[in-house]
């Protein structure tokens, strides 16, 4: 297959558009670079540009047979600041996007969703018909684009797989590519450059939330099995797939106190940290029930949190270097 990846000079984008290739697929990245790095597409056609620019994606769309939607502004908190940006991009210009695609040939879509839409679960492990009730712009922006999603799915044949990732971490195994975020502000890069003494001391948001040892628990997912989900997807699309959306999480929650000792074991340093109130717009605990992702796309985690903090970890050593290529 032919994929447009809008968003494939991200962090999780670029993981996915290297296993589409490694599967056979051909790729184009289209990329504002907004947030993105370029040197994340090397080896990649890259193609510099705005969802919204409709000229733009008329020429791209008439070329490919699916499109992977990873563009977005993704930042929880900084939508409960700006959330002006977080509609204008995700919904207005995604929006744009849209029209471009009902006008072209193209009817198989990949969405970058997330748990964040369910807001605070009305029960643990989250599974897909748990009720979706944000509780920050930016999960408001995401529920309605998967609503606009089944809309056009039922009107225009689209067909789709939204797919809800929990918390995407972790870098390539193969150490060329990993977590880039500016401003970086997710919480495992930040543990490890505290640790490594290039942060200042981690702030973790909350200590006496309603989980077991008082710290907000997330599910982390290792970015490479992100991107096999998405091959995945593309294959479920090709043999004639319905329009579904699915859970990507490893079904285990780790609390912060948690994480940080992991840190602590991989890289033999301790994490300089300090406590502060819970950060606005975060649900104290989310994790997955994955099992709808084995029944439906035959995909289910292959790293656990330790593979995570240890790549990452190499990662977050080579950073430097990469970035100043
Ligand atoms: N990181 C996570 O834990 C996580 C979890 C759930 C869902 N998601 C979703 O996954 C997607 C990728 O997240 P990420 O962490 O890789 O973020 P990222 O910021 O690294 O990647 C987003 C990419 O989209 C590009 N972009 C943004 N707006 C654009 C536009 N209007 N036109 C063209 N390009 C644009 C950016 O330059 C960037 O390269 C996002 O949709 C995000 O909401 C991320
Ligand atoms: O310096 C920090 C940064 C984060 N946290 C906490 O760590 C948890 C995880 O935060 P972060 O790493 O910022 O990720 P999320 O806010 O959970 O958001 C990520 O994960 C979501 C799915 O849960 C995605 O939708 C978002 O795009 C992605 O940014 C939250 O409880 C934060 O309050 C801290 O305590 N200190």
């Amino acid at each position: 297959m032919r994929v447009l990846v809008t968003g494939g000079s991200g962090y999780i984008g670029s993981h996915a558009v290297r296993d589409l290739a490694a599967a056979g697929h051909e790729v184009v990245i289209l990329d504002n670079l907004s947030t993105g790095n370029p040197a994340l597409a090397k080896g990649f056609r890259l193609v510099q540009g705005d969802i919204a620019d409709r000229e733009l994606l008329k020429s791209l769309l008439a070329d490919v047979d699916a499109v992977m939607h990873f563009a977005a502004s993704a930042y929880v908190g900084e939508s409960v600041s700006n959330p002006r940006k977080y509609f204008h991009n995700n919904v207005e210009s995604a929006l744009l996007l849209m029209d471009s695609v009902l006008e072209s040939s193209v009817r198989q879509f990949v969405f970058s969703s997330t748990c964040a839409t369910y807001g605070i679960p009305d029960k643990l492990p989250i599974t897909e018909t748990s009720h979706q009730k944000p509780i920050n712009p930016y999960g408001v922006t995401k529920l309605f684009f998967e609503d606009v999603l089944s809309a056009y799915s039922v009107a225009h044949g689209l067909r789709y797989v939204a797919l809800r990732y929990f918390n995407a971490a972790g870098a390539h195994p193969n150490g060329e590519i990993g977590e880039i975020h500016h401003p970086e502000t997710h919480l495992i890069p930040l543990t490890l450059k505290a640790a490594l003494g290039t942060a200042p001391p981690l702030t973790v948001f909350g200590k006496d939330l309603d989980t077991p040892d008082g710290t907000c628990i997330r599910d982390f997912i290792h970015v490479s099995d992100l991107a096999t989900a998405h091959t995945a997807a593309v294959a479920y699309l090709e043999n004639g797939g319905a329009s579904t959306a699915i859970n990507l999480g490893t079904g285990k929650g780790t609390s912060i106190a948690e994480l940080l000792a992991i840190v602590e074991e991989v890289s033999g340093k301790p994490v300089p940290h300090v406590y502060a109130a819970p950060r606005a717009g975060d649900p104290p605990a989310l994790y997955s029930d994955p099992s709808k992702a084995k029944e439906v796309l035959g995909w289910k985690s292959k790293y656990d949190i330790r593979d995570i903090i240890e790549t990452a970890y190499q990662w977050e050593l080579k950073l430097p270097s990469f970035l100043a290529q």
